[in-house]
């Protein structure tokens, strides 16, 4: 597995174009198999786990033409449902955690459904109880082998009906979404997730077809229908990128505009950032972030410190957690950081702690940074990727720190962050694969 080399200590400057949103090409590509007609679909981000699902559906016999590296046309009008139960399948599904979403589709169109045990981060318990329990409820039936993992799903035909979720899944509500708006009747979700992703999902599906009301809110009413047809979707940009990149710029001290953002579809993103004390200019649809020497991380009201934690959208996603934790790292004040939802994704403090930063990790959810004020720059080290947004974290801080750093296991990295080297690259910095 291929590690990054890099000589921090500069600073960087330039523009740079976030990428299609990763979690929302999981989505959306899942759902080119509700109809057999041709979907198109563009902004696609060239990373390695949206390229995994693009190869796993090619394998599912989902016609799939590349009309350039971030536009594809699917075609699922002859899906191999037997290969589903193949060794294959499992181990491809294996490689990402998008892939629990073809459930969904495969039980709307097909009446059956497969899911293997699946892939993504190893950042805690995810357990898939919600996909399940609303699958259930829908009317479908499930077994499963304790040999293999695998859920076996089939039904006689999917009836609508109102389901409260345990918990806002994104992928489970993404799930029950696209099993939902082919059954039969009306079906209404409560506490549903509502990330952009979701938005997307639900606006590419009313395209096709669909009858979905509440897009954005946590209450979706689904009005099944027969058939859906093919149609063309564009892919928001990636909000953990820019989110990453606001990060990057303030910590390197850089000067960056991030084009594009798509400013309304971030929510409370702009703002936890200058709660850290950082500035950002929006310009248009562009964010400027100029060269800062210092920032200041604002206290509670009351003077006590602040605090960022994950809540489902519109809260903070806490897929920014651990870029939010780095850049702490070396602002004026403190920070407690509290990781709610999953609980193994801090402990990559370690590596910042052995570069040289103030942390105290005070739980497995909690972490309390004391800023360096760059009193002294971080200590480059050689390090691994535990997961993917740890690893752009610990490469944030190598890019920030005197010396040279080693980041290993950067699959991690890829799989969610496309040519990131290359256009770190542009942007002035010292970063080569090895
Ligand atoms: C492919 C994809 O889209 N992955 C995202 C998706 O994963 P994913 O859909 O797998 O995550 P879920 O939303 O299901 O939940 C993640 C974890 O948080 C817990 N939980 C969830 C909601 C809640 O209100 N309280 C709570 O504790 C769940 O029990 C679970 O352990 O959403 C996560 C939460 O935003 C993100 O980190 C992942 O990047
Ligand atoms: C946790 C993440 O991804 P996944 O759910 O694909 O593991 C993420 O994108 O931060």
């Amino acid at each position: 597995m291929g590690s990054f080399e890099v000589i921090g200590g500069k600073r960087l400057k330039g523009e740079i174009v976030p990428q299609g949103a990763k979690n929302e090409a999981l989505q959306i590509l899942c759902a080119v198999i509700l109809t057999d007609e041709k979907v198109t679909i563009s902004n696609i981000p060239d990373i390695l786990d949206v390229n995994n699902l693009i190869d796993l559906l090619a394998a599912m016999n989902v016609k799939v033409e590349r009309l350039d590296r971030h536009t594809c046309v699917f075609q699922a009008d002859d899906v191999n449902l037997n290969y589903l139960r193949s060794e294959d399948f499992r181990s491809r599904s294996s490689r990402l955690r998008g892939s629990v979403m073809l459930a969904g589709p495969m039980l709307a169109r097909f009446k059956k459904a497969f899911i293997p045990k699946p892939g993504g981060d190893k950042i805690g318990r995810r357990p898939l109880d919600t996909h399940i329990l609303s699958f259930e409820k829908l009317g479908a039936e499930y077994v499963y082998h304790s040999d293999d993992g695998f859920f076996h799903l089939t039904t006689n035909g999917l009836q609508g009906t109102y389901i409260l979720l345990d918990e806002p899944s994104v992928t489970g509500t993404a799930n029950l979404v696209m099993a939902a708006v082919m059954a039969e009747g009306t079906t209404t979700i409560y506490n549903a997730a509502c990330e952009p992703y979701l938005q997307q999902l639900c606006k590419m599906l009313n395209h096709m077809g669909a009858n979905i009301s509440g897009v954005g809110s946590n209450l979706l009413t689904i009005q099944g229908v027969e058939k859906l047809h093919g149609t063309e979707h564009h892919m928001l940009p990636d909000m953990i990128e820019i989110g990453s990149f606001i990060g990057l710029a303030a910590m390197t001290q850089s000067d960056i505009t991030i084009k594009n953002v798509g400013h309304e579809h971030l929510g409370v993103i702009p703002d936890r950032f200058r709660q850290l004390g950082i500035q950002l200019n929006v310009i248009d649809d562009d964010i400027h972030i100029p060269e800062q020497d210092l920032y200041e991380v604002k206290t509670m009201m009351d003077g006590g410190v602040l605090t960022m934690y994950d809540h489902p959208w519109p809260g903070l996603t806490p897929d920014l957690l651990s870029i939010i934790l780095v850049v702490a790292t070396q602002a004026k004040g403190s920070l407690l950081v509290h990781q709610k939802m999953f609980e193994s994704r801090l402990f990559f403090v370690d590596k910042l702690i052995e570069m040289g930063a103030q942390i105290i990790l005070c739980d497995p959810h909690r972490a309390a940074i004391i800023g360096l004020e760059r009193r002294y720059k971080l200590r480059g080290i050689k390090m691994s990727s535990p997961d993917i947004r740890a690893g752009v974290a610990l490469l944030i801080a190598a890019l920030s720190a005197e010396g040279t750093s080693v980041i290993q296991n950067i699959d991690q990295i890829d799989r969610g962050y496309q040519y990131i080297d290359q256009r770190l690259q542009a942007l002035g910095a010292e970063i080569k694969r090895v």
